[in-house]
């Protein structure tokens, strides 16, 4: 899987300048995140990565292909979207339907859809829901419905707006098992999160935006290094790392034994 977007430029109705020329590849399966204030312009990147939004100027191409050549229905059997907020995307009257709904769109066979529903459910941790309303969820359910719903469709791409948005501890957990399963199972998964300690704990890559623009784009290390250009970006780096970088350490750490680690190796020099 290849998504590659160049000099990408979008100016929404009202004359708002969105994007201003971004370039960015994905390539490969390796979990990517993208992060950055409020207004930097994440939504807007991944919106057209299934064709929702389509550039003012600039290209995006996935595998090669140009977005315009086929509709936000055709991607959505190779590209999936899970929506930041989980109202905008319900519209059935029970979980099972919506898990359902794609997969009948498409011509799935009932004996496949129903397979992948029990698969599906138990990850998302929704078996002993199908039939409820999708509105008598928790938010967090919801939001796991809506992720399920994707996960029917099998995409090769997931793109998942804020996830850990109203998830407690447990709710995190999940997220990461199916990230983990996901990516076992040879799919790209870009999120856009505010959270750092899940982008730390989930991401390798993370691209960093800020006012249109992407402004840094590499590993958790060298980006959550980069503590000037983040404060700019009104970004902070995770709890565990800003203690680490307040207390003078060099090495960029992001889970408290690493911390420790770094204090021993860093007072022995
Ligand atoms: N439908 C819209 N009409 C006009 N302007 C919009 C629209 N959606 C977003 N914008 C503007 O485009 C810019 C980028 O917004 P976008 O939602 O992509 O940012 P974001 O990084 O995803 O922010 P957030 O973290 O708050 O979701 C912002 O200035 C925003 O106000």
């Amino acid at each position: 899987m290849k998504i590659e977007l160049k000099k990408l430029r979008y100016v929404y109705p009202s004359g708002e300048e969105a994007l201003k020329g971004v370039d960015l590849i994905i390539e490969g399966t390796d979990p990517v995140a993208l992060i950055g204030q409020n207004g930097a312009g994440k939504t807007t990147v991944v919106k057209h990565l299934n064709g929702i939004l389509r550039p003012v100027s600039g290209e995006v191409q996935i595998n090669g292909e140009r977005i315009e050549t086929r509709s936000t229905a055709q991607w959505a059997k190779q590209i999936g979207y899970v929506f930041q907020n989980p109202d905008d995307q319900l519209f059935l009257e029970s979980v099972k339907k919506e898990f359902e709904f794609g997969p009948k769109q498409i011509g799935l066979p009932a004996k496949q859809i129903k397979e992948r529903m029990e698969w599906t459910a138990e990850l998302v941790g929704l078996s002993e829901k199908l039939d409820m309303h999708p509105f008598d969820l928790t938010m967090a359910e919801k939001k796991f419905c809506t992720i399920g719903a994707v996960i029917m469709m099998d995409p090769d791409v997931f793109i998942f707006d804020e996830p850990t948005c109203g998830q407690d501890v447990q709710g995190n957990l999940r997220l990461h098992r199916i990230l983990q399963t996901l990516k076992e199972r040879g799919k790209l998964c870009i999120t856009i999160s505010h959270d750092m300690k899940f982008v730390a704990d989930n991401f390798n890559r993370i691209v960093v935006m800020r006012r249109g623009e992407v402004i840094l784009d590499g590993s958790a290390e060298e980006v959550f290094a980069q503590v000037d250009i983040l404060n700019r970006s009104f970004v902070l780096p995770p709890p565990i790392t800003r203690v680490a970088q307040g207390a003078g350490l060099q090495q960029t750490v992001f889970t408290t034994e690493a911390f420790m680690e770094a204090l021993e190796n860093e007072r022995m020099v």
